[in-house]
């Protein structure tokens, strides 16, 4: 399995080359040559299956030699046995027809959690075989950071630094990236929002002098194998309703497109997926883009689904590589002008196999609230305000389709968002009892400018040697 970059003139790697690179030397993202194919046989055996042996046999085509199986089942054993659901992806239903995937289980109640913890357990593999010391560098809007936190801290060979919007995360956010105590994490508050934080990191790779001399790697979904964890649970739903003998829809709270491309390659291996629906808060321009052809920013508005507020979507160049026929210099044109005029239009052709994936809604600030409200009225579900933008946009799809399925994936924990859920239902969502503490412990923190020589300076000088 080799793998190539989205600009088209990377080195091709394999994948834990890929995994250990994060962004392409050329500036685009690592995607995998051809994907793997699994027959309705193979989808259909994947039924009674636990979590864990259904992510072995959906990462396993993908990993080509990098891991043995022993090594391979190992990291995902060990990756989902912290988790409190011994389903790991539960689902509850709704309302007829629409169902929600809980991916908020795992230790920082995020579904981040699914990709970090395997991918913490594959870096180890990785760095213990070749005596290696890195740097992890992460931009977050939330709730990747304190998974990479918890994936990778307290750990000799890996120092980690997160970078995230100051004050625009929830404050339970925060302090679950500033109150862990290990030396090798370092929370790093960066005046901006989170597209200027993800455009550092970006920035940090390109400058190879610096990423060479600390070793850096990425834990974002610029990680192809933080993508590949979260295909899983793709495949765990869809059987769970009777796939591959009935095809199923997804609606995916959306900001930096890895959990939804998940799903479309998920559909590209052969699971029958009938619609891939983006859900949007009121930064959305992914749903612009859908409806009108042309991507183009406006700026960063801070909402109460703050780990969605996002502009630049980093994932979507994967999804135009395939939209543009795998073609490297129109995403490398495509994302010139991004950079430098803020938009670019979508070509007829792209727009139309984008169409045969994609359909999008979003939900604006009251509408995020009422749903939080209504659906906690009508179901008993307490929902975070993710979901709940994932939930209004998919009544509306199911209202188009009522006849497929359709699935919601559950982002995050209520607890996560107490204010924003408070507000819209009075119920002040507790922390489990392990994180009880969390507002008690000490908080350490660095601001940090939005100035990438003075976070190379910070790094080089803070990353232990
Ligand atoms: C709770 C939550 N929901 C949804 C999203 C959006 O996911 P993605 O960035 O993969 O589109 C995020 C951030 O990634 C998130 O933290
Ligand atoms: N919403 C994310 C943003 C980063 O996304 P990633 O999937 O690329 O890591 C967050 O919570 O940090």
């Amino acid at each position: 399995m080799r793998y190539i970059s989205t600009r088209g003139t990377a080195p091709v790697l394999t994948f834990s080359e890929a995994m250990m690179t994060g962004l392409a030397r050329d500036g685009g993202l690592y995607v995998p040559e051809t994907v793997p194919q699994f027959t309705p046989d193979e989808i259909a055996a994947l039924a009674g299956q636990s979590y864990e042996e259904v992510a072995y046999r959906v990462m396993r085509p993908f990993c080509g030699e990098s891991f043995s199986e022993e090594e391979l089942r190992g990291a995902i054993a060990r990756a989902y046995a912290g988790f409190g659901h011994a389903a790991r992806a539960p689902m509850v239903q709704l309302a007829p027809n629409h169902f929600l995937l809980e991916l908020f289980h795992g230790p920082t109640l995020a579904f981040k959690d699914f990709a970090m913890q395997v991918i913490g357990q594959l870096f180890q593999i990785a760095l213990a075989r070749d005596g290696k010391k890195i740097t992890i560098v992460g931009a977050t809007s939330g709730d990747t950071g304190s998974a990479a936190i918890e994936a990778f801290r307290g750990l000799d060979n890996v120092d980690v630094f997160i970078l995230f919007p100051h004050g625009r995360v929830s404050e339970v956010q925060r302090r679950q990236m500033t109150t862990p105590s290990e030396v090798n994490v370092h929370a790093l508050a960066l005046e901006g929002d989170f597209d200027d934080c993800q455009g550092k990191l970006k920035d940090m790779f390109n400058d190879f002098t610096f990423r060479d001399e600390v070793g850096l790697a990425g834990v974002n979904s610029i990680n192809f194998a933080r993508v590949l964890a979260q295909i899983v649970y793709y495949f765990t739903a869809a059987v769970a309703l009777g796939a591959p003998h009935r095809k199923i829809s997804f609606t995916v709270p959306t900001g930096n497109f890895g959990d939804i491309f998940a799903g479309f390659l998920a559909k590209e291996m052969g699971l029958p997926v009938e619609r891939l629906v983006i859900a949007t808060n009121q930064n959305d321009i992914l749903d612009r883009c859908i409806k009108q052809g042309a991507y183009a920013k406006r700026g960063v508005k801070p909402s109460i689904s703050p780990s969605m507020d996002i502009e630049v979507s980093s994932n979507f160049e994967r999804a135009l590589f395939w939209a543009y026929g795998k073609d490297g210099a129109a995403i490398t044109a495509l994302m010139g002008e991004l950079s430098e005029a803020g938009s670019f239009t979508v070509s007829e052709n792209a727009m139309a196999a984008l169409l045969q994936n994609y359909d999008s809604g979003s939900v604006d600030e009251a509408g995020t609230s009422g749903v939080i409200a209504r659906t906690l009225a009508e179901t008993g579900e307490l929902i975070c305000p993710h979901t709940a933008v994932g939930v209004g946009v998919a009544e509306a799809a199911l209202a188009r389709q009522p006849e497929v399925p359709m699935v919601t994936l559950s982002t995050a924990h209520p607890a996560k968002f107490p204010d924003a859920v408070e507000a819209a239902t009075g119920i002040r969502p507790p922390l489990p009892p392990r994180m009880a503490d969390l507002f008690d412990r000490p908080e350490r923190v660095t601001r940090v400018p939005n100035d990438l020589a003075a976070l190379e300076t910070l790094i080089r000088e803070r990353r232990r040697k």
